[in-house]
């Protein structure tokens, strides 16, 4: 396996160093190593530039513009490999700019690694004109337009030098930009009962359009106005990037007064609250319905996205359902993109829910696609045996169900609930492909293309599930160990507990 660590002695010394084959317990170390330096800054601005772009017809007043701009303290820590990491670079580069005739070696190093950084410097000095402007909302014929990509591979780049040319802009947003009182009059004045779920970070509104259409009007209430700008900003720059049956549909936005995501409701609210807050139980059939298509969503942001997504915070509540029980991914508030080059990022902050998060994302902060992929698991788990993913007493739903699994103890696992209504094979299937994914160790967890296959009991006839599998069957006593040292299950639940404690000192 090939394994990428960046070196971040100095933030600005960007570059990526290849350190060759190594087994799990090396990819520890060296990832443990990582996860303290500060992330990179402003290397990956190019990789970003066609999502950037996306925001060009959000309106954002001059009141929240502003947040931006006292958050520039606070960008040093910002992931880069989220939207909001790529947008704030870029701003940052322009206030350089214009303040100082020096350019700031982060900035150049930008440029170096951006061959069309001088367009984006000119995107976003065009944006921050209009925010500067007070364009509270920008006036329909006014909005810069750039096409939207006809092909995975296609870029329409829109910016050029000329800073204020809309001629140069084919950017065709597919979305609104509501007022607040469009909002308020969908909401009934956001009336506390047309609330329909909240979260750590937002209250969701019910709502009706003018036309009819039904809306879940997502509106940021937790956090400075700082936070509030990078949450909404990081979520829209995903949520707008992502075009698929399987994850939540943006309809809208609205940065008057607040800031809003007009989406579109999905009638059957969370799987959460279906699974563990309903007295109607959920049948076999769609819960195995929701989690072939939970997996489809979550394989599109890895594998099949134009750029690889990574969700961070894949959990029951984050799986909305609409009129025929098909899953939607929501909630990309933690998401990040992950450039094609790297395998995987490290973060300082831990962020997420207790009871998803994986072994080495608590250890080392290592984030990749198999981070989502243990969360995944656990989702699996919730479905077959309806139980939450770590319960009033703080028992942890994997601790609980991995020696049933080893056992294939079906019996034992399953919802009670369901009285023996269900179809055994796909019940086999889907507890054999949790067990894959929470793996202690994350390179024998299987990729979402792999987890598809395993749902549908195709896995013996893909190639790569073949390795795999013999890979999990030829555990050697060292790789068992590393895992039983490295993180048993005394540890794992010492790390939730701790997390649980410092979040709730905080
Ligand atoms: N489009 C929608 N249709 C129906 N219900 C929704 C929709 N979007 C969100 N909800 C409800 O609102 C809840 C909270 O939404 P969301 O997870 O986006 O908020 P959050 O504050 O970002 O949450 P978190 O604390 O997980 O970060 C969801 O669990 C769901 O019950």
């Amino acid at each position: 396996m090939c394994l990428w660590v960046f070196s971040a002695s100095n933030p600005m010394d960007d570059f990526v160093e290849e350190i060759g084959d190594s087994t799990p317990g090396e990819n520890a170390e060296i990832s443990s190593e990582c996860s303290r330096k500060p992330p990179q800054i402003g290397a990956f601005f190019s990789a970003h530039e066609k999502d950037t772009t996306s925001l060009l017809s959000v309106s954002i007043s001059a009141q929240d513009f502003q947040s931006l701009e006292i958050g520039k303290d606070t960008r040093e820590a910002t992931e880069v490999s989220s939207p909001r990491g790529v947008l704030d670079d870029g701003l940052r580069c322009l206030d350089l700019e214009t303040s100082s005739s020096k350019t700031s070696t982060s900035c150049s190093e930008t440029q170096l690694v951006s061959g069309n950084s001088s367009r984006w410097k000119g995107f976003f000095r065009f944006w921050k004109q209009q925010s500067m402007r007070r364009l509270s909302s920008f006036p329909p014929l006014g909005v810069p337009k750039l096409s939207r990509r006809k092909s995975n591979r296609e870029t329409h780049v829109p910016i050029s030098d000329s800073t204020t040319d809309y001629s140069n802009c084919y950017f065709k947003p597919t979305w609104k930009n509501f007022t607040i009182s469009e909002l308020q009059k969908a909401t009934n004045n956001f009336s506390p009962e047309n609330i329909i779920g909240k979260g750590g970070y937002a209250e969701v509104y019910k709502g009706s359009l003018e036309n009819g259409q039904l809306v879940a009007i997502k509106m940021l209430t937790q956090g400075t106005a700082d936070e509030r700008t990078n949450s909404f900003l990081s979520e829209l720059g995903i949520i707008v990037h992502v075009d698929h049956p399987n994850t939540a549909k943006l309809i809208g936005v609205g940065a008057e007064g607040g800031m809003y995501l007009v989406l579109q409701l999905s009638s059957h609210g969370s799987l959460e609250t279906l699974l563990h807050g309903s007295k109607e139980k959920l049948s076999w059939d769609v819960r195995y319905k929701i989690a072939t298509g939970a997996a489809t969503g979550l394989e599109y942001l890895h594998e099949r996205c134009q750029r690889r997504i990574i969700h961070r915070d894949i959990k029951a509540a984050n799986v909305l359902l609409t009129d025929d029980f098909e899953p939607q991914i929501c909630d990309f508030g933690l998401a990040m993109w992950l450039p094609d080059k790297l395998t995987h990022h490290t973060v300082s902050n831990l962020e997420g829910t207790f009871g998803y998060l994986a072994p080495e994302y608590c250890t080392h902060g290592i984030v990749d696609e198999k981070t989502d992929v243990y969360a995944f698991g656990v989702l699996l788990l919730e479905l077959i045996t309806g139980r939450s993913a770590v319960n009033s007493s703080q028992q942890s739903l994997v601790m609980w169900a991995k020696p049933l699994l080893e056992k294939d103890d079906i019996k034992e696992l399953v919802d009670p609930s369901l009285n023996d209504s269900y179809d055994i094979k796909q019940v086999r299937c889907v507890a054999q492909t949790a067990y894959m994914c929470i793996q202690h160790s994350s390179v024998l967890r299987p990729r979402m293309t792999q987890v598809l296959d395993l749902l549908k009991g195709k896995e013996m006839q893909s190639e790569s599930m073949k390795v795999l599998h013999k890979s999990l069957i030829r555990r050697t006593y060292s790789v068992e160990l590393f895992d039983a040292e490295e993180y048993n299950a005394t540890r794992y639940l010492n790390d939730l507990t701790q997390h649980k404690k410092l979040a709730l000192d905080f």
